[in-house]
């Protein structure tokens, strides 16, 4: 438990917040943090022993009873897609909700770029050959393609965009990113291509990362026709919501190697139901939803939680309050 009160204190710290894990124990009113699957399920686990003595810790799709029990609220979700909360609904109430921005944008475009090296080097299939076979030769379904030198296209040049657009330079790669407005400085610093028209992306990309809010202009965003126009030989990669993909499409376009493979962290639903049929497919890798499911990450991301909720409940404006 001492371990684990270290490592909440370091966060709340180190924001430059005057908050202690002791004003944090003096606190009596309860609040709550909203939860989900993936990374903030991760929080769950990782701190719930600490958080809970403090806070009431309920997931989101329970928020509406409890809401009535409790004087003081707020709603903090730890990570920075908020798609999966009615704001208008929870202000309603007179609850504001906050998030954690900026703090998860390293750790996601650092797991983008694991699933594209996955994909690309078929790590994943290497393990597990590796476990299972002694002395053969690597099938030549093992072979995988080169990442460096390759066009990667992003679809959505934010925050998280930008430090996956950073990571690929030193990849030599051609960067190509597709955004609802240009972002000319972020694009002189990377020496990306900007396509105004998604299409021209997806036709020339060797790799297609998705990186976009989920909202209801990008609901299905890649459909079976944006499939069509990669490559045969390209990966998509979903780093932003499962939503943001046609799912069934997305099977389609891998059974019938439309394109070559897909790497992705999040998919609908989360989690995604065993026997589900992406997960039969050779040429898909599945992750549970872990952007931002790192130590490091997670204790900044809870101590800004923390940060948010006592803001709130001291009857301040939280920092990172999200307004519609
Ligand atoms: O920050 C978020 O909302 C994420 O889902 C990161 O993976």
């Amino acid at each position: 438990m001492l371990h684990l009160i270290n490592r909440l204190k370091t966060p709340l710290l180190s924001f430059g917040g005057t908050r202690t894990i002791s004003q944090l124990i003096n606190m009596e009113k309860p609040c709550i943090l909203a939860t989900t699957f993936g990374a903030h399920g991760g929080i769950n686990k990782c701190f719930a022993p600490v958080v809970e003595k403090h806070f009431t810790i309920i997931p989101y799709e329970t928020f509406l009873p409890h809401q009535k029990n409790l004087s003081e609220q707020v709603v903090v979700n730890g990570g920075v897609g908020v798609d999966h909360l009615d704001i208008p609904m929870i202000n309603s109430f007179g609850v504001k909700v906050c998030n954690t921005p900026h703090v998860v944008d390293n750790a996601t475009a650092d797991l983008g770029m694991g699933l594209m090296l996955a994909s690309a080097r078929k790590i994943v299939e290497g393990h597990h050959y590796s476990l299972t076979h002694n002395n053969e030769d690597l099938p030549e379904s093992s072979m995988g393609v080169d990442v460096s030198g390759a066009t990667l296209g992003i679809i959505g040049m934010g925050r998280i965009g930008y430090k996956v657009a950073r990571r690929a330079q030193p990849f030599d790669m051609k960067i190509f990113y597709h955004n609802r407005n240009r972002r000319k400085e972020e694009e002189r610093a990377v020496g990306a291509m900007y396509c105004a028209n998604m299409e021209d992306l997806l036709q020339q990309s060797d790799f297609v990362m998705v990186v976009v809010n989920l909202s209801p202009a990008t609901q299905k965003l890649i459909g079976a026709k944006e499939l069509a126009m990669m490559k045969p030989t390209s990966t998509l990669i979903n780093i932003s919501r499962g939503l943001v993909v046609d799912q069934d499409a997305l099977v389609e376009a891998l059974q019938k190697k439309v394109i070559r493979a897909a790497a992705l962290d999040v998919t609908y639903p989360e989690p995604l139901p065993i026997g589900h049929p992406l997960a039969a497919l050779p040429n898909v890798i599945i992750l549970p939803h872990m952007g931002t499911h790192s130590v490091e990450t997670t204790q900044i991301m809870v101590g800004k939680m923390v940060t948010n909720a006592l803001a709130v409940l001291g009857g301040n404006q939280p920092p990172d309050e999200v307004k519609v």
